[in-house]
């Protein structure tokens, strides 16, 4: 038998039927719901007369629709509170635990189940929202679900699915100063396309990954769906385990010790067989920032925006056709000309405690442009806590940022967040598709939470490496 991947062990060990569609059905190790995908499921659920089978194994939380100005209740928009209303009753009715406000522990959905220890190795978990590949950084098996299939995971713990090939993306060498998981996520997109993982699951391996950090898998697995990859992870390892240790849901004591021998076995054998392997050197990867309306229309900060005309691929050439209408950018501009007016730092993607860090580092000692409206919302209350006992806020503050509750805020502008007209933004999320800030003729730049706190501070895209860490500009 071939030696095997994570993704085969996990798929063979949650395995629970063949299905007549020739689909399999898959058991599902952690649920996680939030406000937006859940509410038509617990109504199939009601129509239908039936429990929530394991309702253990399901935990909430609240992200979308959620005000990042104030947590206060009722909230102002009616429909947001009638959301929030019908999650809390859902969740009493069926027994699930929901993190709420009070409980300390709301937030994004992909930042909140990490954080607590529910993500483990080795396990399959789902959950309504396509960002869900987040949690392969851990070393599980992780997928966005559509609304009826919360339906089904509500009511059975499974999943009718086909399988995935394995494509294993290594990363040798070191990255450089100022080069962080977020261009590598994006560097990965423009390289392969957005289209170009459709129907695998991404291993991402070698030195890169081995020494990145937790938040920094959690970033580039997040962005796996971009690149059209149904999930995307990471091998367990000494990393993994040690985030883990002590958070409140992981194993403790000899529990501990055995979990922790359990997760090594899923790690992919040495030489397991892969559908596809691609190699990149950390050498090739500059910090990004994208210029169009799909995660893939990027560019190293020092390359010029591309010719529509020297593209070969017709669909490739209309679509930077259309992306340079909508942005009112032109082929041949430099990113650095390109002025914002709005920062925001946050999302599933990068409003992780790390990455708050980094927009810190940068505006210690600097002053937003005064053109900028640049805000932080924290991916989680956590996070939030964290950064204000280490005393971000106050960097955030005094550099001019807001500093807000947790949400998805502008990331997807389902609440009060949102660009006005053609504003375009400096945004540390993960998706710049046309309207995705609120505003129809809204314009997103994306890129790592250190440069848009850089963006921020010059009114227009910079490069994070002509700053150093003291506030100053360094020369030339
Ligand atoms: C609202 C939700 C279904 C959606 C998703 O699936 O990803 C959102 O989180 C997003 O980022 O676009
Ligand atoms: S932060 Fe953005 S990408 Fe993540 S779940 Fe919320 S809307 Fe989706």
């Amino acid at each position: 038998m071939a030696e095997r991947t994570l993704y085969n062990k996990i798929w063979e060990n949650n395995r629970v039927a063949e299905l007549p569609t020739g689909q399999t059905q898959l058991f599902i190790g952690l649920h996680m719901i939030h406000e937006v995908t859940s509410p038509q499921a617990f109504d199939m659920l009601r129509e239908r007369g039936l429990k929530v089978a394991y309702p253990q194994r399901t935990f909430a939380t609240m992200d979308h629709i959620v005000p990042t100005h104030s947590h206060q209740r009722p909230f102002a928009d009616g429909q947001a509170e009638s959301m929030m209303q019908a999650i809390e009753n859902n969740t009493k009715d069926y027994s699930i635990q929901f993190f709420n406000f009070q409980s300390g522990k709301q937030g994004v959905v992909h930042v909140v189940g990490p954080e607590l220890g529910l993500t483990r190795p080795g396990m399959t978990i789902a959950c309504g929202d396509s960002h869900t590949s987040t949690h392969g950084a851990f070393g599980a098996l992780a997928f966005g679900i559509g609304t009826s299939q919360v339906r089904d995971v509500l009511a059975s713990q499974c999943l009718a699915m086909d399988e995935l090939k394995v494509r294993r993306i290594e990363i040798h060498g070191k990255l450089g100063t100022g080069v962080t998981p977020k261009d590598v996520a994006l560097f990965i997109i423009n390289r392969l396309g957005v289209k170009g993982g459709i129907g695998f699951v991404y291993e991402y391996a070698g030195e890169v990954f081995d020494s990145m950090s937790m938040e920094g898998r959690m970033t580039v697995c997040n962005m796996s769906i971009e690149g059209g990859a149904r999930a995307g992870y990471v091998n367990p390892d000494e990393t993994t385990f040690a985030y883990l240790k002590g958070r409140e849901y992981a194993p403790r004591g000899a529990d501990w010790d055995k979990a922790v021998e359990n997760w090594k076995e899923y790690a992919s054998d040495q030489d397991a067989v892969y559908d596809e392997v691609v190699r990149f050197h950390a050498s090739e990867i500059e910090p990004m920032v994208t210029w169009g309306v799909t995660p893939g229309q990027s560019v190293g900060i020092h390359q010029n925006l591309p010719e529509p005309s020297a593209m070969t691929n017709d669909g490739e050439r209309r679509s930077a056709e259309l992306a340079y209408s909508h942005m009112k950018l032109s082929p041949g501009q430099k990113p650095s000309e390109i002025a914002i007016d709005v920062a925001f730092i946050g999302s599933c993607t990068n409003g992780r405690i790390e990455d708050l860090r980094a927009a810190a580092e940068v505006l210690k000692g600097r002053k937003v442009d005064p053109a900028v409206h640049a805000f932080v919302v924290p991916g989680s209350m956590q996070v939030r806590k964290q950064a204000m006992d280490e005393g971000l806020d106050k960097i955030f503050t005094a550099a001019g940022f807001e500093w807000r509750e947790a949400g998805c805020s502008m990331c997807l502008a389902m609440n009060p967040d949102q660009l006005k007209g053609d504003q375009i933004s400096a945004s540390s999320s993960n998706r710049n598709f046309i309207g995705r800030q609120g505003s129809a003729t809204g314009r997103t730049l994306l890129m790592s939470p250190a440069m848009v706190a850089a963006a921020a501070c010059n009114g227009r895209v910079s490069d994070i490496r002509d700053f150093n860490p003291m506030g100053e500009a360094l020369a030339g």
